[in-house]
């Protein structure tokens, strides 16, 4: 399974085509904006997502509800586009158009793919950068992750996602019992975080921030539920399981760094308190006593717990902008300033899910087959009697 997305920011509509989902499966433009409406809620939004309401269109690979097998596209509209519509129009400009559109930008932001963009590209106008750089994008890789979802739910496996922290602020409990519980407690949650105290004090951090005309960063949890033991391999370093994850959460806009399990925390303990012991059990089969590893090891799930998480850096608009150079006169300047967020950690936490929820699913359905869901799911049950008598 593979999916490509197109879109600017500002531009007529986002798109993504998913190529290997298969057929059978219920899928409705319902389901998918379920999700969509979930990454634009969370606490220290920018004034695009009031204008925004995103919903997807289903225009191919689906028939009454179900998907047949083919290519799937969804085309999520940008309402904002209506304001835009010179500024980033696919046709030529007329001449006396020229002087009213040609505001360049020419001062790139510290922290944002302006300077490296325009460089590559040789874009004079980074405006030309910013558009497909922006995490706009994001919209449809939830849309993505939104089908995957779908798949990995038909087969026992249910994905959440959660805020840990937020400029600082860490939250002390994070027990969530069920991912059922996770996701209904984080879902009224304006952070997204499961303790409330800590909640508090990360909006209130964010206002703050937002008061100085700066950004902060955080870190998001996604956990997953019911994945059977052995997908991924160890036998080749790009069908590694925990490596997908890894570079899936890492491409998140802003994403720099991504633990597994207790992650980072392994550093500094000796192995005798970092693996898991295997146990087993007459009804589950092959368990552990712990699940430090996070779900993987060996590049493949071991049955217990995915847990993926990742560090996101703070927005790089600032209001207070940050020095810089206009690459016309070479000039200092302060950076320039695009309408922003001031922190997007809560939403970022539903792309995670997204993403990975990608990933998992494409990894499920090369292990299990990919054609009928059907087959797929029998594939599943058999697979799963066959570990736990192995
Ligand atoms: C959901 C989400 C919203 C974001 N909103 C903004 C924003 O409003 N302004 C901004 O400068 N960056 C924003 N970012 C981060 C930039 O897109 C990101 O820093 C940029 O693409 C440069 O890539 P890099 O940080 O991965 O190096 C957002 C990221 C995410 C995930
Ligand atoms: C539009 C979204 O996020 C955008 C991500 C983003 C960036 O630079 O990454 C910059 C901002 O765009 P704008 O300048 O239009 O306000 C955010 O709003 C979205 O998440 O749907």
């Amino acid at each position: 399974m593979r999916y490509l997305t197109a879109g600017e920011s500002h531009g007529p509509q986002l798109t993504a085509i998913l190529e290997g989902v298969p057929a059978g499966l219920t899928l409705t433009e319902e389901m998918i904006n379920e999700q969509l409406s979930r990454r634009q809620k969370g606490y220290g939004r920018g004034r695009r997502m009031q204008i925004e309401k995103d919903n997807v269109q289903i225009l191919s690979g689906v028939r009454h509800g179900k998907t047949i097998g083919s290519p799937i596209t969804l085309v999520i509209e940008n309402r904002d586009f209506k304001h835009w519509t010179k500024i980033m129009g696919a046709a030529p400009l007329e001449e006396n158009e020229e002087q009213e559109v040609k505001r360049q930008i020419t001062r790139p932001r510290p922290g944002h793919a302006d300077l490296n963009g325009a460089l590559k590209y040789g874009h004079r106008d980074m405006r030309n950068v910013l558009e497909r750089s922006s995490a706009r994008e994001t919209t449809a890789r939830v849309a993505a992750g939104a089908v995957a979802r779908i798949i990995l739910s038909q087969l026992g496996i249910k994905v959440a996602g959660h805020v840990l922290e937020i400029g600082g602020i860490r939250a002390e409990n994070t027990d969530y019992g069920s991912i059922e519980e996770l996701q209904e407690k984080t879902e009224n949650s304006p952070v997204r975080c499961l303790d409330e105290t800590a909640a508090e004090k990360m909006m209130r951090a964010i206002d703050e921030a937002k008061e100085q005309g700066d950004s902060i960063g955080g870190i998001v949890e996604v956990v997953v539920d019911g994945m059977p033991a052995g997908v991924g391999s160890y036998v080749h370093y790009d069908r590694k399981l925990d490596s997908k994850l890894a570079g899936a959460v890492m491409s998140i806009n802003a994403f720099k760094g991504v633990e597994i399990g207790i992650g980072f925390e392994a550093a500094h303990k000796p192995g005798s308190q970092v693996h898991d012991e295997i146990l087993w059990d007459e009804e589950k089969g092959y368990t552990r006593g712990s699940n430090n590893a996070g779900g993987l090891e060996g590049g493949m799930s071991t049955g217990m717990p995915i847990v993926v998480r990742g560090v996101m850096k703070p927005i790089p608009t600032l209001y207070k902008p940050l020095q810089s150079v206009d690459i016309d006169t070479k000039e200092p300047f302060k950076a320039s300033i695009e309408r922003s967020d001031s922190c997007a950690v809560p939403a970022a936490s539903v792309v995670a899910e997204a993403v990975v929820a990608w990933e998992l699913a494409a990894a499920v359905l090369e292990h299990f087959g990919h054609d009928r869901m059907d087959a797929i799911k029998d594939h599943v049950e058999e697979y799963k009697k066959y570990t736990r008598n192995f």
